[in-house]
């Protein structure tokens, strides 16, 4: 399935007296890759839960292809979206295999069906094949996420909603998975939001970086061109944050090296 647009429309949300979204309006055309980032707290994770419904707004409203998420069953609505978070959650009395076929196995694939393709995806998210009847706790971290994506991507969503999904991994590995996922992001024609406290991983796997403050959109726009339109001391230094570093990079390594 070719990735849906999501469509934001002044959407709120409260806990107790205090505001985590404060009318965010945001179009994600279908295709794009987008990055979600800013300081702890400024309401990324609400923002990303408002799309496949486990967080409901307050106000405004949010859309999947023009169609209005709160309309119809919540499962059917998640069986488009594909979820991947930190802590992965896979079934420890699963294995790798059945993981991956949940969503499929709800949908009542047949056994021959099911394991087709999760055997095409154990390919996709580039695992050997024999890792298919392993427990997760025989899997490394990287491993493990890795078995997370191929599980979101099992039913063949058009949206692929990211929570720091490499937040806990090394950095050759955190730089290694993101690649391919925005590889598998362009070859399945998904549209991916993704949450992170990186902006430098933002930079090199988002079209776009929409940065959030105290729950309301700060700065958006393509990478190179993020800048452009905020004058916000902070949210400057935020987003100028790769730029600083590869200058100290660059300082401390020596030209060349
Ligand atoms: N279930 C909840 N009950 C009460 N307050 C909450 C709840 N979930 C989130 N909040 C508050 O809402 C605000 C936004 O939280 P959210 O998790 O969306 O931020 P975030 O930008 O994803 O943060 P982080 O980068 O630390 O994960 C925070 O002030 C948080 O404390």
């Amino acid at each position: 399935m070719a990735g849906a647009a999501i469509e934001f429309v002044g959407v709120e949300k409260r806990y107790g007296g205090r505001s985590a979204l404060a009318g965010v309006s945001l179009v994600v055309p279908a295709g794009q890759f987008v990055a979600l980032v800013g300081p702890s707290g400024s309401g990324k994770t609400t923002l990303l839960k408002t799309v496949n419904r486990l967080i409901t707004p307050d106000a405004g409203r949010v859309s999947l292809d023009g169609r209005d998420v709160a309309e119809g069953p919540a499962p059917a609505l998640r069986r488009r979206i594909g979820y991947v978070f930190q802590e992965v959650g896979l079934f420890p009395h699963l294995s790798v295999a059945e993981n991956i076929g949940i969503t499929p196995r709800l949908l009542d694939w047949s056994a021959e069906r099911t394991s087709a393709r999760v055997a095409e995806l154990l390919d996709l998210v580039a695992l050997p094949p024999a890792f298919a009847s392993r427990a997760p706790a025989e899997l490394s971290g990287g491993q493990r996420q890795r078995v997370g994506v191929a599980r979101a991507l099992a039913a063949e969503p058009g949206v692929l909603l990211m929570d720091e999904p490499f937040g806990a991994l090394d950095p050759i590995t955190r730089d290694s998975l993101g690649g391919d996922v925005r590889a598998l992001h362009d070859r399945l024609g998904l549209t991916t939001v993704m949450v992170t406290h990186d902006m430098a991983e933002a930079v090199l796997l988002a079209d776009r970086i929409v940065v959030l403050r105290d729950g309301v959109v700060a700065a958006d726009g393509a990478p190179a061109r993020l800048l452009e339109s905020v004058t916000d001391p902070e949210v400057r230094a935020l987003i100028e944050t790769p730029r600083r570093q590869a200058r100290r990079l660059a300082e401390r390594l020596g030209d060349g090296a």
